[in-house]
């Protein structure tokens, strides 16, 4: 990637990271403001519920005392008093009266004959509803009176007591419409017919549209829901409110994030320059992660795996810098720095353990490269390396120019020096083309091994890897092995090599020899010679 392209996605990424944060808070203030107010219309829609179960609960109650009194006269003196009585001791019915033909015969204020309306409707459980009666005595009032059809006793109840919530909020619409007719029965403000249809036969209901928010609430007794619908403009009030404190915490963490990007694309920017001045001052060691015999459990052979720590103490990860190397065609000059330390620490390894091999990671370039060659051959010198004791690693992707990597590795092994294709099953690779190259071992990439165990997809492929690697005759080493299950499964289908934080992690060179002193593996190491293929006149000692 050029510089410009670098910074055009810089600036592009910081934009990302500063606007992301600030659009999810904006988004979480809505959401915020929009449950809220949601909540509330639900509320309210069930408190309406709660009265108006409460005022027909004591006109049934009435009802039933009236029943129970069994007068021959619904309009007797005893009679009315009772109705007196009743009408006292309620706090929702207002007044009790008697009605038969349509005429209101009496009241618990007294006798009368006033033709009353027909009723507006009749409800399920047999009672009739006339949704604005005036009584006698209380001219200018209108009530909601509920008739028992079988007795003709009638109760009235104030229409706005059940409804009588958030009286004093305007824009707030509550009321109570009837379910089989989607009539409304009571209401205050706006009621669209339309609303009903969201509530189907469910319990409840909440939805919106661009003028409100609406709560509807069923009766589990009555055939009546309630609803509540509060202006979708308090949303936007809302918004503000919640906005006020989660757009600058938003603004914050985009800003945090903003230089973080622009802090790594620095780096990321930075890096080649910095890498060639850490070559200059040899600012790179290695680590060491045993490869370890399945059967036996000894350790055969090491990766060695390069680190990089900066003046400042900080260590950077291979992962990052690799990457860069070889985009900024510093790789080879890398690849060098691993065989120059290689060539100072491994000698000693070969001597005190002749059958013990080290893996070099090669990337395109190396394998591309005669230079390549003149580093392997000098490091057999300096190391006084026997046949096997080096072997080299090559992802799939380092083979895209197959004739010239193939010359390069047909000369890596006449050399004695042996291959091994490393992150198998991650390229593009196919069986075919693998079989054009000669390695003498396949490395199961951790990813694979990963899944053993697992009901992923994946997990089926490591059993298609070890027969391949059987077919074309390459041992194998399993990268990145965590687990005894995973060890086991691999040890049952013939892996004959593993690598992985269960045997051992990364190590210095210290590390490595007191290790290999402890386990004691000079003589037994299960990367024999007669593992190995060819003729190695520059490696082999005599
Ligand atoms: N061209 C070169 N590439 C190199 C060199 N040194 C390292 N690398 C490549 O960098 C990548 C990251 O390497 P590293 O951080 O060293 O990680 C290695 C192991 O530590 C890790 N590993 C091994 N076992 C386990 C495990 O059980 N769990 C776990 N989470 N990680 C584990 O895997 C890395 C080794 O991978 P591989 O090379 O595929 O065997 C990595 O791609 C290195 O190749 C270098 O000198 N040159």
């Amino acid at each position: 990637m050029n510089k410009a392209t670098a910074v055009t996605l810089t600036v592009v990424l910081g934009l990302v990271a500063i606007s992301v944060p600030i659009a999810i808070a904006i988004h979480l203030a809505w959401k915020q403001a929009f449950n809220q107010e949601m909540e509330l219309a639900s509320s309210i829609a069930q408190d309406i519920l709660r009265r108006n179960h409460a005022s027909l609960d004591q006109v049934r109650a009435v009802f039933h005392e009236l029943a129970a009194a069994q007068a021959s006269d619904p309009c007797s003196d005893e009679n009315r008093r009772l109705m007196a009585k009743l009408d006292l001791g309620s706090e929702h019915v207002q007044a009790i009266g008697y009605i038969k033909d349509n005429v209101l015969r009496c009241s618990s204020f007294g006798r009368h004959k006033t033709v009353v309306s027909a009723p507006a409707y009749e409800t399920s459980y047999g009672a009739e509803i006339r949704l604005a009666l005036e009584f006698p005595l209380l001219p200018g009032k209108k009530f909601l009176v509920v008739t028992d059809k079988a007795t003709g006793y009638t109760a009235a109840v104030h229409p706005n007591l059940p409804i009588d919530v958030f009286a004093e909020d305007p824009d707030i619409s509550v009321g109570l419409f009837s379910v089989p007719s989607g009539r409304l029965i009571l209401g205050r403000g706006n009621f669209q017919q339309q609303w009903m249809g969201h509530l189907g036969d469910a319990e409840q209901a909440q939805f919106s549209d661009t003028q409100s928010l609406v709560a509807i609430q069923r009766s589990s007794r009555y055939a009546f829901a309630a609803f509540a619908s509060v202006p979708t403009a308090k949303v936007y009030q809302g918004l503000v409110q919640a906005a006020l404190v989660l757009v600058p915490i938003g603004v914050a963490a985009g800003v945090a994030l903003g230089f973080a990007v622009r802090y790594l694309a620095m780096q990321q920017l930075a890096l080649p320059a910095m890498l060639k001045v850490a070559l200059r001052r040899h600012e790179f060691f290695l680590n060491y992660q045993p490869i370890v015999d399945l059967q036996t459990g000894k350790w055969v052979g090491a990766e060695a795996l390069i680190r990089w720590r900066r003046p400042n103490g900080e260590l950077v990860r291979p992962d990052l810098f690799i990457a860069v190397a070889e985009e900024a065609g510093l790789i080879q000059r890398v690849t060098q720095r691993v065989m120059t330390i290689l060539g100072s620490e491994a000698g000693e390894l070969f001597e005190r353990y002749p059958d013990f091999h080290i893996a070099v990671n090669l990337s395109a370039a190396d394998l591309e490269s005669q230079a390549t060659i003149e580093g392997l051959r000098c490091l057999a010198r300096e190391t006084a390396a026997r046949h096997g004791n080096l072997l080299i690693e090559a992802t799939e992707r380092g083979l895209m120019r197959a004739e010239v990597v193939k010359e390069i590795l047909g000369e890596i092994r006449s050399m004695g020096v042996q291959t091994a294709i490393d992150d198998f099953g991650t390229g593009y690779s196919s069986l075919s083309y693998l079989e054009s190259f000669e390695f003498d071992y396949l490395k199961i990439d951790k990813s694979f091994v990963d899944t053993l165990g697992k009901d992923a997809a994946t997990s089926q492929v490591v059993p298609h890897i070890i027969e391949m690697a059987k077919s074309l005759k390459l041992e194998m080493i399993a990268e990145g092995v965590e687990t005894e299950a995973q060890a086991q499964f691999l040890r049952e289908r013939g892996v004959q090599f593993a690598q992985g934080w269960l045997f051992a992690k990364p190590m210095s060179f210290e590390q490595l020899i007191a290790g290999l002193s402890a386990s004691g593996a000079s003589q037994e190491c299960a990367l024999q010679n007669g593992g190995m293929r060819g003729d190695a006149p520059e490696v082999a000692r005599a």
